[in-house]
């Protein structure tokens, strides 16, 4: 049996906008209400997802959200038709409006938690929408990326699909963000990694003072429970609450791991040297290649510019790893001259490739958060949703219908249009035909 890695790319949705929604989050913060290109935006996305495809990965693509909400505006109280409610709310509620468009379903790192199934106790592949409580936009998504994570991996015989944790900031939880897995190979059984801000039930624990710590210890715990992990393949470690306070909103802004590297900045983790040597115990004999970059090399704040560890890792068809990096890491020279370096290095990383993803890295998202890793045999492989694999046909099909429906441009002022409403529910109907998913979207519902 073959085991692969397969990366799901969000696509990014027709609204995709800058709103200065993410407190904590500095690139959406200093971005606020610049004008966007949802089709660049787009179209960077299908490319880096492309590019993997053409290196011999597999690669899938997961369905955006429907932004306007307008479901979730009715709730609070707006009425009449969906252009007056679009209005009502823009002009009496702009933040709540604004919350109600965002397209940040693009950023799958956050769409879920999963566990292969080499690690759970009924070997199937588990998923966990994340709740993503602590953003009002964002804790708009769980209930819909549910329906679409089961429209793709829709095979009970060898996915497992647990509704979210309970809406709550006690049990916030950002999704794969927070978790990386190591292990020998992806058929093997591994350690999953899972990182949290704070400890909910106590306080007197240690928890960033600035910005928000998004995912507690106690809602990490409840996944491991849900997936049926045990506990020797499972390592929480806390994020250094300091460099929440410097923007490292996800842990993966300051850490990555696959296979048998964990390549991590030494400001990263509280207790780092106590979780390292837990995860080398419970992932056995072979040696973790555990990176460290030191401040001296690039700071916090250069790594948060550079989305330096928003890098994806690959483990390319001939076992040699490489790095996706977005092209801000290229145009940083502290950032470029280490990882000039780090492929000369003993590691299995060996190769860099740049991408451009703009569009997302001013909202705080790189190519790791475009991207949910579901670890899977060929069986596995076989059983997802065929529609949603990214092979030449779909790519040109995608590319299409993004030339045929997004707007080049978009300013946050065009958000209450009723056009762009008709525009982005016109384009996501016909998006669930494309890739065969039903009706996973409220207005499909009606
Ligand atoms: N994993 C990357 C997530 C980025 C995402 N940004 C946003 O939602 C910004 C949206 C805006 O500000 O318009 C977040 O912070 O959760």
């Amino acid at each position: 049996m073959q085991h692969f890695e397969v990366n799901f790319d969000g696509l990014v949705g027709p609204t995709h906008n800058y709103a200065g929604l993410s407190f904590g989050n500095v690139a959406s913060l200093n971005n606020a209400n610049a004008s966007s290109s949802p089709k660049q935006a787009a179209k960077q996305g299908l490319q880096k997802a492309k590019a993997l495809a053409d290196m011999g990965l597999t690669q899938g693509v997961l369905a955006p959200q429907e932004r306007p909400d307008v479901l979730t505006l009715r709730r609070l109280g707006f009425s009449g038709t969906d252009a007056q409610v679009l209005e009502k709310a823009a002009k009496q509620a702009p933040q709540v409006f604004l919350a109600c468009c965002s397209a940040s379903s693009m950023w799958t790192a956050n769409a879920a938690t999963v566990s292969p199934s080499a690690d759970t106790a009924d070997g199937k592949v588990h998923f966990t929408p994340a709740n993503l409580t602590n953003k009002f936009h964002r804790s708009l998504e769980p209930q819909v990326t549910g329906r679409i994570l089961q429209a793709t991996f829709n095979n009970d015989k060898y996915f497992k699909h647990h509704t979210h944790l309970p809406d709550n900031e006690f049990f916030g939880d950002e999704g794969a963000a927070n978790h990386t897995r190591l292990c020998q190979n992806y058929g093997h059984e591994g350690v999953e990694i899972f990182t949290f801000g704070r400890y909910a039930f106590d306080t007197s624990k240690p928890a960033p003072q600035k910005y928000p710590a998004r995912q507690t210890l106690e809602a990490c715990q409840a996944i491991a429970r849900l997936h049926g992990l045990s506990d020797e393949n499972v390592v929480y470690v806390q994020q250094n609450p300091n460099v929440i306070d410097q923007g490292v909103f996800h842990n993966d802004v300051i850490s990555v791991g696959n296979q048998n590297v964990l390549f991590y900045h030494e400001q990263a983790f509280h207790n780092t040297d106590a979780a390292f040597a837990e995860i080398q115990q419970k992932f056995g004999d072979e040696k973790v290649y555990f990176i460290k970059v030191d401040s001296q090399q690039v700071s916090v704040e250069e790594a948060v510019k550079t989305y330096l560890f928003n890098t994806q890792i690959v483990t390319m068809t001939n076992g040699d790893m490489a790095i996706i990096a977005p092209t801000e890491c290229r145009d940083s020279k502290a950032v470029s001259s280490y990882l000039s370096d780090l492929v000369t290095q003993n590691t299995p990383i060996k190769q860099i490739h740049y991408f451009d993803v703009k569009q997302s890295m001013r909202n705080g998202g790189g190519p790791a958060c475009l991207r949910l890793r579901v670890a899977m045999n060929d069986q596995e492989v076989d059983a997802v949703n065929p529609n949603t694999l990214l092979y030449d046909t779909l790519f040109e099909r995608l590319n299409l219908w993004v030339d045929k429906h997004y707007r080049d441009q978009l300013l946050v002022a065009d958000l209450h249009d009723p056009q762009l409403l008709i525009e982005s529910r016109t384009a996501l109907d016909e998006l669930t035909q494309i890739l065969k998913l039903g009706s996973v979207y409220p207005f499909q519902q009606d």
